[in-house]
């Protein structure tokens, strides 16, 4: 694992977008792991002005979300299509058609899962997947469990993360209580993950991901098994970090 302290929001994010920018292109055709949330939006921002300013090309790159709520259309403001669509799609020159996010108003959740995997492992699997984390140590939406949830899967939400989430949401009440996960065991294929840290709400998090036991518990702590991790953290998600290494 390689762990980078960022010295801020905007240090962290330029770090990111330098990472996937150097990914596409030295292989155009790519398959990025997309996140959402409020963490890599201004990565997702680095990457457009690249784009726009310096020419990076996207047109060959295949993309694969995280994660989508249940019972969200991809025109619902609130939805991770939305998200993507508003803060990068439409403003690069990724193909539609190479876009996948799970699709959470799929009538058949079972086959939508299946269906997602098998395109994931149709394209080679995932080149490069940006991940942030949940203040209880989810990725994507793979919440602590007493195991790890291995392929896509419909997750039933935790309290914690809808209370986390409510946030984007005009009422508490209008938070989906479930959603579809790419699983564990997807993720970890990626031949590369970067992970993302961001805000002291997260520092307890990021830390027992990076040392702690490996648990379920932690979702992010399964990553400390792979063998291409770079997290960057911004300063006062590391601030539990510092003081250990100090
Ligand atoms: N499903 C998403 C995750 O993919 C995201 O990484 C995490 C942190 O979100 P944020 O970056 O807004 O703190 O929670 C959300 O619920």
């Amino acid at each position: 694992m390689r762990i980078v302290i960022a010295k801020d929001y905007e240090d962290m994010s330029v770090r990111a977008a330098m990472i996937v920018a150097g990914q596409v292109c030295l292989k155009p055709a790519s398959v990025l792991g997309l996140a959402t949330g409020s963490t890599p939006l201004l990565m997702y921002k680095k990457l457009i002005r690249m784009h726009c300013q310096a020419g990076l090309d996207f047109s060959e790159a295949l993309t694969f979300n995280l994660d989508e709520y249940l019972g969200l259309s991809s025109s619902d403001e609130h939805s991770y299509h939305w998200y993507m669509n508003h803060n990068f799609f439409n403003h690069v020159n990724v193909q539609r058609e190479n876009i996948h996010i799970p699709d959470g108003m799929a009538q058949d959740i079972e086959r939508e899962c299946r269906e997602y995997d098998r395109k994931i492992l149709g394209c080679g699997g995932i080149d490069l997947q940006i991940l942030g984390i949940g203040t209880n140590g989810h990725i994507g939406f793979n919440e602590p469990d007493i195991k790890f949830e291995a392929t896509t899967h419909k997750v039933k939400l935790d309290l914690e993360t809808v209370t986390a989430n409510s946030r984007f949401f005009a009422d508490f009440n209008d938070v989906p209580r479930y959603a579809i996960s790419m699983g564990i065991k997807t993720i970890m294929h990626a031949k590369k993950i970067l992970l993302l840290a961001n805000g002291e709400n997260k520092a307890d998090a990021i830390y027992r991901a990076i040392y702690g036991g490996i648990t379920p518990e932690i979702p992010a702590s399964i990553l400390q098994l792979h063998q291409d991790v770079t997290v960057i953290i911004e300063q006062s998600a590391a601030k539990d970090i510092r003081q250990n290494v100090a």
